[in-house]
């Protein structure tokens, strides 16, 4: 028999929460919220909800001029919304008992290992007394470049923050299919095994009325934190108890609802894990000789050293975020550095040096 889900992280998709008309669908987020309070009491499980539907909530309260240059529009209806949207949460869960709470995020916060630390510390404190934490991305700030892709990259970064048991991604479809769900013939990927699926082929880019990101980026993101050790649900969020469903059926033999991804059966260190979501920051290239990368590879505790090294590429500070390369410019992982550019340099190649990259912060791909 499988272990029992014990704390999870539930991501609740704006297509989920958003009707037809672009307004907040109250009636679901009730029974989301009732199916919450149940996992909470009734099984003792931790919940942390990454929910969107900030914009919708602001386009329910306030009507703007369709002129309006369109980041601003979304600044303004996402900051009008967040009040709304955290009032219904707060409301609905307090009809259970239940006391939850807002935290707004932006990418800088898990860049920055002091403000992961300080972020982590306070989801600890919140789950030990029973709260639930509602994450939303801060939309007021978080502009261009600095956005998340999808609030599913928001859940994943906090799903493996947190060491959660599970990501329940909640959608406005049963899960992945092998072709567009509203194409003749598809059918339901009950199970995601990455040796023998490309998602590239089967995955339409086209988008869904109110979603950021798309089924694509969904799914990238599911297996990256698959790989983490967390299993990576991607459910129908209007099914009718899903999400007790969901948390049934895992450590049944039952039939799940939707796909599920495969967890690793490793779980990596905290700092790897922060290190495999810092991929977008890494400054420079170490390209490695092929023992060096055999070793790295192989199932020994490896760090790299500078006599591995045949080329620096850029330049870094010690601590900055670097990838690590084969011969041929295949990415083999990513790494927190111990020195600077000009000290590796002097090394490459050279033996007797304290490793460049140590074991605890590397992330192999
Ligand atoms: N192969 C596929 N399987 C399932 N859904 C797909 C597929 N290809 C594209 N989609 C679309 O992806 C949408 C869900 O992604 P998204 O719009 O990002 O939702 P959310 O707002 O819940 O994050 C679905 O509504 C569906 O139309
Ligand atoms: N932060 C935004 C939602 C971002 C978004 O659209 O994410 P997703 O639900 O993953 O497509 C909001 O609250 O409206």
């Amino acid at each position: 028999m499988k272990k029992t889900y014990q704390r999870i992280a539930v991501k609740i998709g704006s297509n989920v929460l958003t009707t037809a008309e672009g307004l907040p669908n109250t009636d679901l987020m009730a029974q989301l919220v009732q199916q919450v309070s149940q996992l909470i009491h009734r099984h003792k499980v931790e919940v942390i909800l990454i929910s969107s539907g900030a914009v919708a909530a602001g386009r329910s309260l306030i009507q703007l001029n369709t002129k309006e240059n369109t980041v601003t529009q979304r600044q303004l209806l996402a900051s009008i919304g967040q009040v709304k949207l955290i009032q219904v949460y707060g409301e609905l869960f307090k009809k259970h008992r239940q006391t939850c709470s807002q935290i707004l995020v932006t990418k800088e916060d898990f860049r920055d290992r002091q403000h992961y630390l300080n972020m982590q510390n306070c989801f600890q404190g919140l789950l030990k007394y029973g709260i639930i934490p509602i994450v939303n991305e801060n939309d007021v700030v978080s502009v261009t470049e600095l956005m998340f892709t999808d609030n599913d990259e928001l859940a994943g970064l906090v799903a493996s923050m947190m060491d959660v048991d599970a990501l329940f991604i909640l959608t406005n479809v049963n899960g992945l299919y092998n072709g567009h769900p509203e194409e003749e013939h598809t059918e339901l990927i009950r199970l995601v095994d990455k040796q023998k699926i490309n998602l590239n082929e089967i995955i339409s880019t086209k988008k869904s009325g109110f979603g950021r990101g798309g089924m694509l980026t969904k799914c990238k993101n599911a297996q990256k934190i698959a790989d983490l050790g967390i299993a990576v649900h991607i459910a129908n969020g209007h099914q009718e108890n899903v999400l007790i469903d969901l948390y049934q059926k895992a450590t049944s033999a039952e039939e799940l609802p939707g796909t599920l991804f495969l967890p690793h059966p490793k779980r990596p260190s905290s700092i790897k894990k922060w290190v495999a979501h810092s991929e977008g920051y890494a400054k420079a290239s170490l390209i490695v000789n092929e023992g060096a990368k055999q070793a790295l590879l192989s199932d020994k505790v490896t760090s790299l050293l500078p006599v591995g090294l045949t080329e620096v590429q850029g330049s870094f500070q010690k601590g900055d975020i670097v990838k690590i390369k084969d011969a041929e410019g295949s990415d083999i992982g990513i790494g927190m550095t111990k020195y600077n550019d000009t000290v590796t340099r002097e090394r490459i190649g050279q033996q007797g040096h304290h490793p460049v990259i140590h074991y605890d912060h590397i992330f192999l791909y």
